[in-house]
Parts: structure tokens; C-alpha cells; sequence
């Protein structure tokens, strides 16, 4: 796979637009999520061991808001052998297209069913692992709840689901701290303000981060019997939560 640098907010813009998944940021997707996402390769990594300890044989794994399908290809590395399907699922076509280039690039046993489609309107069922790798944060939060109790309902007992969110906090120092220290790594990885700051505005309307509180309320709620953050750098987080 090519990586393609991402210079999509380099250029002044005196209209910033709401952030959307287009062919642009699909095309430059790998080196924008590295370079902003503390932790994100070990996240990825670490999915690929948790479905190596959760997947059982004859079942189904949901990769939702799957993107260039890199939590897909960490998974079914782990799983050879096991008659399970991977059903992964974006809404955006480009990501999708590019996602499916690269499933072609490995061999692999296990089928995966790429969806180019809404997450709130595909079943679950019989599912021993789901993954929401900084999915559920770009949903508008009223439809928050229904997605989680959807996945609840389609996880078989001691299935496992993966949520990596960038979290807020309540305390308006910490906010600041790990905010600021999050700026810092993105500057490290050669983001220059106006690239920072351009981006933040694209964002601020459709990626609205929640308290680990609230999701952990909203998990326990549901009826997951196990919780816990397994990551955390800044104010990105990966949580996992156990039927
Ligand atoms: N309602 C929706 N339905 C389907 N897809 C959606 C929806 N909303 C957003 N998406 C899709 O969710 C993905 C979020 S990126 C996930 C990274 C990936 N998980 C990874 O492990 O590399 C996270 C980020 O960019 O911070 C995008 O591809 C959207 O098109
Ligand atoms: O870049 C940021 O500031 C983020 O919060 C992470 C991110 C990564 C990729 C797409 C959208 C948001």
C-alpha cells in the first residue's frame, strides 16, 4: 500500500467544512490516523489479540466504521482456521473501495463481508468479538445508546466488545492538559498549527467526544457484565467490555 502524506487543512481556507470521510481523506487516511492517533498501531495490534483470546469457532466478528480495514486485517491474521465471517462496515464509498483493495492484498481463510452501508441499520448476531475503533464518537450521541444495546443483544455470552474512543473530562484542567499534550504529539508528527487548528474547526460539529464515565454508564447499562479502559494515552482510549 501506497501512504499518501495528508495535507488536507496545509492551505488556508477562510471556509472550513464539516470533516467528512470523501475520497480525499480516504486517499491519505493511513498517514492522517498515525500521525494523529496516540497508540493507534498498538490499538490495532492488540484487537488482533484480543480476537485471537475472544473468537470462537462458527461465529461472527463486527469491524464497525471498519475504514481502510486495518482492525479487519489485524483480526483475521489471528483467526485462521476458525469458519468464522468478519462482517465490516463503512459508510463511506471511497473508504470502502480502498478497504476492499486491501483484503485482496492477503490470502486468508475467513470470509469477510465488506458493507458499504450505515451501522445503525446492520444486524448483529452471534458475534464473539465487535470492534468500534474511533467509530462511535462520530455518531450523533442520541443514537449512542441504541447502537451499544444492538451490540449487546448480538454478542454471545463472554463475547468481547472493543471501543476506542478520544474521551473529554469532566475537569477542566485535566481537559486542558491532556488536550494540549494531545496538540503536542500532533505537532511532533509535523502538523503545523494552522493544519491543527483548520482541522479542530472541521471537526468540531460531527465528532463529539463523551466522559469515560458516560461510556461506561452506557455499557453497564446495556448489560455488559465486565468493564474496563485497557488504553490510554492523552485523551484517546481504548475500553473493553465483557457479556
Ligand atoms: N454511521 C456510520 N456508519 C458506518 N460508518 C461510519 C458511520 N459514521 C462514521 N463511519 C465511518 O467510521 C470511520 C471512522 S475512523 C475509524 C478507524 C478504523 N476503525 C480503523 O481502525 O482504522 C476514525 C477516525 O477517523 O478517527 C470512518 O471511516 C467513517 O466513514
Ligand atoms: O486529528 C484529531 O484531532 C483527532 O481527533 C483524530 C482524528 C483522526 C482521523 C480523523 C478524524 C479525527
Amino acid at each position: 500500500m501506497t501512504v499518501s502524506q495528508d495535507t488536507i487543512y496545509a492551505q488556508a481556507s477562510d471556509n472550513i467544512s464539516d470533516f467528512q470521510f470523501d475520497n480525499r481523506v480516504a486517499g491519505v487516511f493511513s498517514d492522517m490516523i498515525l500521525r494523529s492517533v496516540p497508540g493507534y498501531t498498538q490499538i490495532i495490534n492488540t484487537i488482533g489479540d484480543f480476537a485471537d483470546r475472544f473468537v470462537k469457532p462458527n461465529t461472527q466478528i463486527y469491524d464497525l466504521g471498519c475504514s481502510l480495514g486495518a482492525a479487519t486485517l489485524s483480526i483475521r491474521r489471528q483467526i485462521q482456521g476458525r469458519q468464522c465471517r468478519i462482517i465490516a462496515v463503512d459508510n463511506s464509498e471511497s473508504m470502502v473501495a480502498r478497504c476492499q483493495e486491501n483484503l485482496n492484498a492477503y490470502v486468508s481463510d475467513t470470509e469477510v463481508d465488506l458493507v458499504c452501508g450505515d451501522i445503525r441499520d446492520i444486524d448483529i448476531q452471534n458475534a464473539s468479538l465487535v470492534v468500534l475503533n474511533f467509530t462511535l464518537q462520530f455518531l450523533p450521541p442520541e443514537d449512542r445508546e441504541t447502537l451499544i444495546a444492538k451490540i449487546y443483544q448480538g454478542l454471545n455470552p463472554g463475547g468481547i466488545l472493543v471501543l476506542s474512543e478520544k474521551i473529554r473530562f469532566d475537569d477542566a484542567s485535566i481537559q486542558t492538559l491532556l488536550e494540549e499534550q494531545h496538540l503536542d504529539f500532533k505537532r511532533a508528527n509535523g502538523y503545523s498549527e494552522l493544519e491543527i487548528s483548520q482541522k479542530r474547526s472541521a471537526l468540531e460539529n460531527v465528532m463529539k467526544p463523551d466522559t469515560l464515565t458516560t461510556h461506561q454508564q452506557r455499557l453497564t447499562d446495556q448489560g455488559f457484565s465486565h468493564f474496563s479502559l485497557w488504553f490510554q494515552c492523552f485523551n484517546f482510549t481504548s475500553m473493553v467490555a465483557i457479556k
